[in-house]
């Protein structure tokens, strides 16, 4: 979960070694394991196949839309949950004291079932439950061509997820992927048309195009390079792209970072099925531990914080402070039944929420939500060649996107707003304009430039009020929008992703609708002042005269 888009952008797009076997490494009857025909005539075979569309592809559009893969459940279901508490328990999972229910906000997740002291273990999951790219693969064959070839870690995983699962019941992980949600919120799931559609005021949209086109062309590799020389192995009406959409959707929104197994990722099932919130504001030591496979040795795992969203209490599960406080941890607290403990996905933004998670926190919850406002050089500009030389100098581009939070901008965006209204005459300055305007962190950030202050804050207004009226039309012209819908589940789905839309929209309108008002104030107090030294000015003159 936490993590999840910056370790896909580094590990992705696999660099995978050209097969040195045209066909399955081992022929069906050879297979150690039961037999390659065996497992496929397990396997689930029946789900529709389809690709991610492309703007005006409708029964494309319509088709991702409805296809579903063969296992998961509903995501609010609880028909398999106490299967999974189940089996977990048979396979190690130690006394838990919470339990999957049916929640208010995340439709399942785990809740506390007794009272919970400080420094109390409250999650504890053994290694040999968590889903890493060295698990063993049920069709061990499968997993050795993908390791042969290189394969990184998440196109590992997906694959192996779409393995065990369509191997259904013969799989050990049966139980936890039959409690994975059928279809993950997730924006993979937006078609093109969608995306365009709803988005179309958000930058978010270009993030979740990104994002598709690199799940999309992460399994068209693996097809070409591996699935398609193996297709005893990896038969394409399992491995598929619907296939690897769900897969990724799962990661995307499950995957955690294990520090205390040097940083990697793995599903850790249980720990999963924790919802997100930072309704945080009474601070408790809580520890997350991972017993190790001698279970003598405990290792701490940090995951984020946990909190309790209806009253005061919550828990931050911490890494460095954890022995102290658990020694330390005397002061017990009530929680009472049915009350679902939280951890935070990190620091994230709305947008990111959405497109990894697939929701949007409610409005003005998010303290670290923020926006994305894009500036671009004017092309109109007498200096554009020079400015754009620099920019590409340091690594930026004629149109650059900076975060914009409630509280402010980052020094970058200033610095781009000083090269963008700068003239002819401050040539001499512009590669240390563009050098802060960079995300080096070796460049000086904080430059000053007050005879152009006011130009440059403009520069910014007006890009703020682009980007509000893209929002504002967005906003007003979605209660009219016409869905384009042919069936009440379609009508369900487009009335949802219209919300989303709608949500992601208002709560990113509103930080630049905050900053429209700080940058209107700071030009007031600029144009004020320069108003006075000009009285000033000529009050002198008239003086002397
Ligand atoms: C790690 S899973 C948590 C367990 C999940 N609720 C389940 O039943 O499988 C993450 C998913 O839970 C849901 N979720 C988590 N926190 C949420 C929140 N604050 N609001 C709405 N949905 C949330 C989203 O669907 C997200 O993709």
């Amino acid at each position: 979960m936490a993590e999840a888009s910056r370790i896909l952008h580094t590990t992705l797009i696999p660099n995978f070694s050209t097969p040195t076997h045209k066909t399955p490494c081992c022929s069906p009857r050879s297979l150690s394991h039961p037999t390659t025909s065996h497992y496929y005539s397990r396997r689930a075979t029946t789900f529709v196949r389809c690709s991610i569309s492309t703007a005006g592809d409708a029964a494309r559009t319509a088709e991702a839309a409805n296809s579903t893969i063969p296992w998961g459940c509903d995501v609010d279901s609880l028909e398999n949950a106490s299967a999974l508490q189940k089996w977990l328990s048979d396979s190690g999972l130690p006394p838990q004291k919470m339990a999957i229910e049916r929640v208010e906000v995340g439709e399942r997740g785990l809740v506390a079932l007794k009272n919970i002291r400080k420094g109390e273990k409250l999650l504890f999951v053994p290694p040999s439950l968590f889903i890493t790219a060295d698990s063993d693969w049920s069709c061990t064959e499968a997993g050795e061509v993908l390791k042969r070839n290189g394969v990184p870690d998440w196109p590992l995983l997906a694959t192996y997820l779409i393995s065990e699962a369509s191997l259904m019941k013969s799989s050990r992980w049966s139980n936890y992927i039959s409690a994975l949600p059928r279809q993950p919120y997730s924006l993979l799931y937006w078609t093109r048309s969608e995306l365009d559609k709803y988005l179309e005021a958000s930058q978010i949209r270009e993030r979740a195009i990104e994002r598709i086109n690199n799940v999309t062309g992460t399994y068209n590799d693996l097809r070409l390079r591996i699935f398609s020389q193996y297709p005893d192995l990896f038969p394409e009406e399992v491995f598929n792209m619907e296939a690897f959409k769900w897969s990724f959707g799962i990661l995307f929104s499950r995957l955690v970072r294990l520090p205390s197994m040097d940083g990697r990722v793995a599903l850790v099932p249980w720990a999963d099925m924790l919802n997100h919130s930072y309704h945080i504001n009474w601070l408790r030591w809580i520890h997350f531990w991972i017993m190790t496979s001698h279970q003598r040795e405990l290792s701490l795992q940090q995951i984020g914080h946990i909190s309790q969203v209806s009253s005061c209490c919550h828990f931050v599960i911490a890494e460095k402070d954890a022995e102290k406080e658990a020694l330390t941890a005397v002061q017990p607290f009530s929680l009472h039944n049915a009350i679902q403990v939280f951890i935070s996905y990190g620091k994230k933004s709305n947008g990111e929420l959405l497109l990894s998670y697939g929701f949007v926190p409610r409005e003005g919850t998010n303290p670290r939500d923020s926006v994305q406002l894009s500036l671009l050089l004017k092309k109109s500009d007498k200096c554009y060649k020079e400015k754009f030389e620099a920019l590409r100098k340091h690594g930026l581009s004629a149109s650059q996107c900076y975060p914009v939070q409630i509280t402010g901008w980052p020094l970058e965006l200033m610095a781009y707003a000083y090269l963008a209204v700068s003239p002819p005459s401050m040539i001499g300055k512009f590669d240390e304009m563009a050098a802060a305007a960079s995300n080096k962190t070796t460049s000086k950030k904080d430059i000053r430039y007050p005879e152009i202050d006011e130009q440059a804050l403009q520069f910014i207004l007006e890009c703020c009020e682009s980007s509000i009226s893209k929002y504002s039309k967005f906003i007003q012209q979605s209660g009219s929008m016409d869905l384009d819908v042919t069936s009440p589940k379609q009508l369900n789905r487009k009335l949802f992703l219209k919300q989303l839309a709608v949500d992601i929209c208002t709560s990113e309108r509103r930080i630049l609708f905050r900053s429209q008002y700080i940058l209107r104030r700071k030009l007031r107090d600029i144009r004020s002042g320069e108003l006075k030294a000009l009285n000033l000015f000529d009050g002198f003159r008239k003086l002397f005269k």
